[in-house]
């Protein structure tokens, strides 16, 4: 009863703590601002183009891929810069990789909508 107890207890303590970052991520890290900004116009565009709900899912998809790969990002750099501040060949590498992945959702993010307002703009 009691580590069933705690069991709930640490995944509360847990959701405050995630809360917190996803806070500190919303209102001090500028890559995180903007990349919600441009999610905010892309929704605002969608309500304008009159998406369809799929057309809305695989958008809502787009927009949180590229949230949560610029957080990771966000994360890795902080991560990197803390455990050494100094010029390193390898903490370049690892922010590249770290990157990478962000660019990678980026990649992804852009066919999605591609397929989806090319056809609203063409045909
Ligand atoms: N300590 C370091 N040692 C070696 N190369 C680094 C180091 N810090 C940054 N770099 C290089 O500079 C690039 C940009 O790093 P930085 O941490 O400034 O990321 P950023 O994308 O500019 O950050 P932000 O998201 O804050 O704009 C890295 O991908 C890496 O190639």
């Amino acid at each position: 009863m009691n580590t069933e107890r705690n069991f709930f207890l640490n995944r509360i303590k847990a959701f405050k703590y995630a809360a917190k970052g996803f806070w500190i991520l919303i209102t001090t890290e500028k890559s995180i601002i903007a990349q919600a900004i441009i999610g905010i116009i892309v929704t605002i565009f969608g309500f304008i183009m009159n998406l369809s709900a799929t057309e809305w899912l695989f958008q809502i998809i787009a927009i949180a891929l590229i949230l949560v790969a610029e957080s990771l990002n966000t994360g890795i750099e902080k991560l990197a810069d803390f455990v050494h501040p100094e010029y390193h060949k390898e903490i370049g590498r690892i922010k590249d990789i770290s990157a990478g992945a962000a660019f990678f959702a980026a990649i992804f993010a852009v066919i999605i909508g591609l397929i989806i307002y090319i056809p609203k703009f063409i045909l």
